[in-house]
């Protein structure tokens, strides 16, 4: 389907677009549509930067359709709601994550997991209903239908809480289908980056030894004593790797960028199973042989239903779970993506949209219509 023009919208925002694989943003303004009877209007206070974002604006999952307003981590306040709408009042503290609709009556969504709708549209770089792309969250204002929408429990504040929305879930999710939620069992995680160091403290929280498995030597320090992991093994390293060789009865594997899978199958007990989160631009290597022998099981896992989204904030409310993260300005979000793509995040980059996000702070820059 050949995308509608969004100018059609009636209402005017500001965003951040990017325009091709360059992987820099830039001020925009975009249109929304209006309040539909069961939508409501979010003013976006924060919105976090996944390594998604990235992948997207750089065009290395081959899919973009710019300009792309990325941003899938979004919180804030809603400031109308449609006639339908039962849920939300204005006033509410709300977040809005990966998928912003799906068809509603096939059998993953009348099953209540419409992250696995293959009519599913995304937050943004989607084909909405209307035939326009959808955009995200690094805007001031959003239009959701309600059903899509996760209220922020007392307790999560909205800037920390962000990053929840997606990796939060995504994390959560295959704990819960695969078993890696029980006190005492050992999980690994591949990656300490944002998935990577929810992973760490939701396993923490429901009572599982957690190592770490990082290319990064020098967040050994903190994974340990600030985020709680029991151990943390340079992947690098031969002989930290051996020393945990069959004792993980789960991993979830977060890595962004492409691996060989032998030396961190290895580390799974008989029957052990790895969960891939990660969404590399190129294939992973794999040897039958590390899968056949021990009967392990290899897996993937793709966000979560609402429903999950939803438990999961409340169970990170009632363990006072949030992401460590960096707040950042509009003016910084090219440098993240910089430090993002690096690995270098301590552990998510999240946009003070509220306080840097207006014609008036975006005035040195010109602020093209779309
Ligand atoms: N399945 C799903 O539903 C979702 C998938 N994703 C995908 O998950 C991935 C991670 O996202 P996010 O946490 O935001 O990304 P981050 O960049 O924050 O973290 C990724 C981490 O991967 C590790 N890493 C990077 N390169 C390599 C490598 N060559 N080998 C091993 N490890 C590596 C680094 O950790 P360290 O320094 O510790 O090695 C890095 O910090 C992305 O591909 C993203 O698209 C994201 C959300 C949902
Ligand atoms: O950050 C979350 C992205 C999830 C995702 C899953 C599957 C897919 O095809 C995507 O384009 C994104
Ligand atoms: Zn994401
Ligand atoms: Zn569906």
């Amino acid at each position: 389907m050949a995308p509608v023009e969004a100018e059609q919208h009636p209402r005017t925002a500001l965003a951040l677009a990017a325009h091709d694989a360059s992987g820099r943003v830039s001020p925009i303004r975009i249109s929304r549509r209006d309040t539909g009877d069961d939508d409501v209007a979010i003013q976006i206070l924060y919105c976090g930067i996944c390594h998604s974002d990235l992948h997207t604006i750089k065009n290395e999952w081959k899919n973009a359709n710019y300009p792309v307003v990325p941003g899938h981590e979004i919180a804030g306040l809603i400031t109308e709601v449609g006639k339908n709408v039962k849920k939300f009042n204005v006033g509410d503290k709300v977040g809005v994550g990966c998928m912003v609709n799906t068809c509603q009556s096939c059998e993953s969504c009348e099953e209540g997991h419409e992250n696995h709708c293959s009519k599913i549209i995304f937050a943004y770089n989607s084909h909405d209903r209307d035939g326009t792309i959808t955009y995200g969250g690094y805007s001031d204002m959003v239009v959701v239908n309600e059903r899509f929408v996760i209220r922020f429990p007392d307790g999560v504040p909205l800037d920390k809480g962000a990053p929840l929305l997606c990796a939060g879930i995504t994390v959560y999710n295959p704990m819960k289908y695969h078993g890696l939620d029980e006190p005492g069992k050992h999980i690994g995680v591949v990656g300490l980056g944002g998935l990577g160091h929810v992973a760490v403290k939701f396993a923490k929280a429901f009572g599982m030894r957690v190592t770490v498995i990082s290319t990064s030597p020098e967040k050994r320090e903190e994974a340990m004593e600030t985020l709680g992991a029991d151990a943390f093994v340079v992947s690098s390293d031969a002989n930290q790797m051996k020393a945990v060789k069959g004792t993980m009865h789960g991993i979830l594997n977060t890595a962004s960028a492409s691996m060989s899978m032998y030396a961190y199958l290895a580390l799974l007990k008989p029957q052990g199973k790895m969960i891939l989160l990660g969404l590399p631009e190129k294939p992973l290597q794999i040897s039958a042989f590390s899968l056949v022998t021990g009967g392990k099981t290899l897996a993937g896992s793709c966000m979560g239903s609402i429903r999950d989204t939803q438990e999961m904030m409340d169970f990170a409310a009632k363990h006072g779970l949030v992401a460590d993260v960096e707040l950042i300005g509009t003016e910084e979000v090219n440098e993240a993506m910089e430090r993002l793509a690096k690995g270098e995040v301590r552990y998510r980059f999240v946009i003070d949209v509220g306080n840097t996000l207006s014609a008036a702070s975006l005035a040195s820059s010109p602020v093209p219509a779309l």
